[in-house]
């Protein structure tokens, strides 16, 4: 199934815009997790077993698996996610770039050797470092538009004529370089007038909206700009608002909790 089929069906199985960030920090796990062997997949393994009906995606983070030398317990969560929920689909977030050559080998490392349903990608070196993914055309390739970051005006809010630099990235994007339909955006939730924008240029297309829970952006802010006409076309993404909203025995229960918070505070303004 196309990744864009996927994540409607999700959404609406679990009448939720949610996606969970795996995004795993050995030091903020609970003790009794610390002392696990694999405790990044154990982790993990109670965090979707506790959401999983919650969400429409989860997003595991690659800087986080990388920098401990755990890719194998990176591609075991996947595998995990696909044995066991195989309808929520999985965003691989890489923000990969590079020439084509090289983009070759990120796209295979994504979709043949994780076996994702969508990666996260930089645009800025343009098309020939875009279609090594966006070949694949039944996996989801998201493009950064307007990060969520604090530095990111500096840079994606330039003026380039009459435009923002993200404006260009987003009308390129969608006019120029989406072939086979499977082209998505990043907006962050600490933007919603740029939201906003980047909604009015690109018809329904669907974004993955970083930046709610830990980075304080503003829900009803976000999901008011961010809809599509189907009342659809946004993947609210959390990370450790939810993973780490507790951190005893507890903790998978507590991260339910937020889960469903944010699921319900999302759908009130739908
Ligand atoms: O591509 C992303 O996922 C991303 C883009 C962006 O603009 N901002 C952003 O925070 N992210 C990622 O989204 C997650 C946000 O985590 P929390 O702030 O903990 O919810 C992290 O994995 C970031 O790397």
């Amino acid at each position: 199934m196309r990744f864009l089929d996927q994540v409607r069906a999700a959404v609406r199985k679990n009448n939720s815009l949610v996606c969970v960030g795996l995004d795993p920090l050995p030091e903020k796990f609970p003790a009794h997790i610390q002392e696990l062997n694999q405790s990044i997949f154990e982790f993990n393994k109670y965090i979707i077993d506790a959401t999983h009906d919650l969400v429409c995606a989860y997003k595991p983070q690659v800087a986080h698996y990388h920098a401990r030398g755990a890719e194998d317990q990176l591609q075991m969560t996947i595998e995990y996610i696909k044995d066991n929920y195989p309808d929520i689909p999985v965003i691989l977030d890489s923000k990969r770039g590079d020439i084509g050559s090289t983009a070759d080998q990120y796209a295979t490392e994504a979709f043949e050797r994780y076996g994702a349903d969508a990666v996260t990608i930089n645009p800025y070196m343009g098309i020939d470092t875009v279609e090594p993914f966006t070949r694949y055309e039944e996996k989801g390739t998201i493009l950064l538009c307007r990060t969520s970051n604090p530095g990111a005006g500096a840079i994606q809010n330039l003026k380039v004529g009459d435009q923002f630099l993200y404006e260009v990235i987003a009308e390129t994007a969608m006019k120029d370089w989406n072939h086979h339909n499977n082209i998505m955006l990043v907006v962050g939730a600490t933007n919603p007038d740029e939201l906003k924008r980047i909604r009015a240029i690109t018809g329904d297309m669907t974004f993955l909206v970083p930046g709610l829970g830990a980075q304080g952006g503003d829900v009803e802010a976000t999901v008011k700009s961010g809809l599509n006409s189907q009342g659809e076309g946004i993947i609210v993404n959390s990370s450790r608002g939810i993973i780490y909203a507790g951190n005893d025995e507890n903790f998978a229960e507590a991260a339910r909790a937020a889960a469903i918070e944010l699921r319900d505070q999302v759908n009130q303004y739908r």
